[in-house]
């Protein structure tokens, strides 16, 4: 695009977060001075929408928004990505001239095969009920995380690695399970199609209780994964509390109230994916034997004995 329609700069935003608290993170920005991907801190910092009077015209419309800057003389054309009439993102083309017709159309060939593609990895990596990531989206997330933080950790001893030190400062990775409890009984009495609508008011509460960076995941029926980069315990059970909170307040349509129980751990850069789940799952087991709609973490009930340490896989020596 930005070689075709000789623009100044071509910028693609994601848009994240929902309602009056929706941001822009900018992924990817092409212009004379090459292409450049957003940093992880970016990533964790995005610019409120309404700083962008086009870009949030051009979302609330899910239109083509074009507008010209007087102070530095460049029209920017702000084009709607949209997966499932969802505005995902923006593309912003900043050019010293407006585009013309051909441009525009050629502009909406590209937007239209990209569309495609979004929405053809979006249905590849969601749940269809909830519209939650997948179970395989999991796996291929936290392997990510698990290869950051191994990296990380590799670069602990290298002076240059100053900033990569100072991002791991920024926070350490938590994975929580979290349960709706009685499930079988709201499937029981009100049958599977209202158990199925709990499932998805569930999950948009759950979008609106964690911020954006968090990972939601439907891990399978009623069973659902989140995982966090915080700087505390406190902040973590801080977050998982006020989603509790937000369930046990909510009036389900015919259901009434539901509660859901979580489980918690710290993550390890020598972790692995079954070693993190299985410390979160027996968190969420103590949350449900302590009478459900409560949060537990595992090293909490490690410190109290609630729990056995968990043995690694290559130590045959079992603590008690
Ligand atoms: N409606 C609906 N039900 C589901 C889905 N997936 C799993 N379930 C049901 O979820 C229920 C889970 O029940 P259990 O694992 O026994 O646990 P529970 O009743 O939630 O009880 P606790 O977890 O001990 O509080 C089962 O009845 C499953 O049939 C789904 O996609 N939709």
């Amino acid at each position: 695009m930005f070689e075709l329609v000789k623009a100044r700069e071509v910028n693609l935003h994601k848009i994240v977060g929902d309602g009056d608290a929706r941001a822009l993170e900018q992924v990817t920005h092409v212009g004379s001075d090459g292409v450049r991907y957003a940093t992880e801190a970016e990533i964790d910092d995005p610019q409120p929408i309404g700083t962008r009077p086009e870009i949030l015209a051009c979302v609330e419309n899910s239109q083509i928004v074009r507008r010209e800057l007087k102070e530095t003389g460049a029209y920017i054309h702000c084009f709607p990505i949209s997966v499932d009439r969802r505005v995902l993102g923006v593309l912003e083309v900043s050019c010293d001239r407006p585009l013309s017709e051909d441009d525009l159309g050629t502009a909406e060939g590209f937007l239209g095969l990209y569309r495609n593609y979004l929405s053809l990895l979006d249905y590849s990596e969601r749940d269809t009920l909830t519209g939650m990531l997948n179970r395989k989206t999991f796996d291929e997330s936290l392997s990510k995380i698990l290869a950051g933080m191994a990296a990380m950790q590799a670069a602990e001893n290298d002076p240059s690695a100053v900033r990569r030190r100072r991002q791991q400062e920024d926070g350490n990775h938590w994975l929580a399970v979290v349960d709706v409890d009685h499930f079988k009984r709201i499937n029981d009495h009100f049958g599977h199609l209202y158990g199925d609508e709990v499932l998805i008011l569930l999950a948009r509460i759950m979008r609106e209780s964690f911020r954006h960076q968090d990972k939601l995941f439907r891990f399978g029926g009623e069973e659902f994964v989140v995982t966090l980069r915080a700087m505390s315990e406190d902040e973590v059970r801080t977050a998982l509390e006020r989603f509790r909170t937000a369930v046990e307040n909510y009036v389900f349509p015919q259901v009434g109230q539901v509660t859901v129980s979580a489980g918690y751990t710290h993550i390890s850069a020598s972790d692995t994916i079954p070693e993190i789940v299985g410390r979160a799952d027996e968190a969420l087991y103590v949350a449900k034997e302590n009478g459900r709609n409560q949060i537990a973490s595992y090293e909490a009930a490690l410190r109290a004995g609630k729990v056995a340490v968990r043995d690694k896989p290559d130590n045959d020596i079992e603590l008690f």
